[in-house]
């Protein structure tokens, strides 16, 4: 009998609702590329809303979990900080996502952050961030690309020896780039890719098979080696269902 799809929890964006908007009502949100990579990677995606309380019960049914990405920041009061200008958070869904990463920790899911979801991993890991590149790195590459989002930004390295770059078999990749915070300290993950200038594009735990966090989207498959990541996404959580 072959073996059952894993199944893969990923979070969503909630919009307020407005006039002329997709409704005039709260609703969540989340762009096609998360479910049809994870599906095109042999899992089997299941959105998951803003319930914290239901967080144990979803990651007892679940094979691992992906936080998405957002036009949205933590608190920066999670990692000690005070608001820069230009952090905007999004409390609820923050609290739900926390807890849906601890439940999953507890489990010990595989894990996929991305973008904002990896900033959250590296927080929950006793990392802290750079609230707003511009202000710290003036020379930094323009992270919040000016092309579109399914066409590269930048290059980054990944650092020999991760589980990065064993389940990628890459050294470089093409990635995009959509944000304005970075990963400033990793706290007990550790850095698995950086961009030319220095901002860390990826982190992960150094003993576990996957738990990740990549500052860019895989999910829009610009490089051959995103591939790589959401089938190693769902081959741990296969084989650890
Ligand atoms: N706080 C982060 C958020 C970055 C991020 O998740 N961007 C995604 C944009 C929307 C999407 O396409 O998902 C930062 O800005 O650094």
């Amino acid at each position: 009998m072959p073996a059952q799809k894993p199944l893969i929890g990923v979070t969503l964006d909630a919009e307020p609702g407005a006039p002329g908007a997709f409704s005039r009502f709260p609703y969540y949100a989340l762009r096609q590329h998360y479910l049809d990579a994870i599906t095109h990677a042999g899992g089997i995606p299941v959105a998951l809303g803003h319930h914290p309380n239901h967080a144990e019960a979803l990651m007892a049914r679940l094979d691992g979990l992906v936080i998405t990405g957002g036009a949205f920041d933590l608190d920066p009061a999670l990692y000690g900080e005070a608001p820069h200008p230009q952090t905007t958070p999004q409390p609820q869904r923050t609290t739900a996502e926390r807890a849906l990463l601890r439940a999953a920790l507890a489990r010990d899911l595989p894990i996929l952050g991305i973008c904002g979801g990896m900033q959250l991993l590296a927080v929950a890991f006793g990392g802290t961030l750079i609230q707003h590149i511009p202000d710290t790195h003036p020379n930094a590459l323009p992270h919040e690309q000016p092309n579109p989002r399914d066409e590269p930004g930048h290059t980054i390295a990944i650092t020999p020896g991760t589980h990065l770059a064993t389940m990628t078999h890459a050294t470089t990749m093409r990635v995009n780039s959509s944000h304005h915070q970075a990963v400033r300290t990793p706290g007990a993950l550790r850095i698995s890719a950086h961009a030319p200038d220095g901002i860390i594009e990826a982190v992960e735990h150094p003993e576990h098979p996957f738990r990740l966090g990549v500052q860019w989207h895989p999910e829009f498959l610009i490089d051959p080696a995103d591939r790589n990541i959401f089938a190693s996404l769902v081959e741990t959580a296969r084989s650890t269902a």
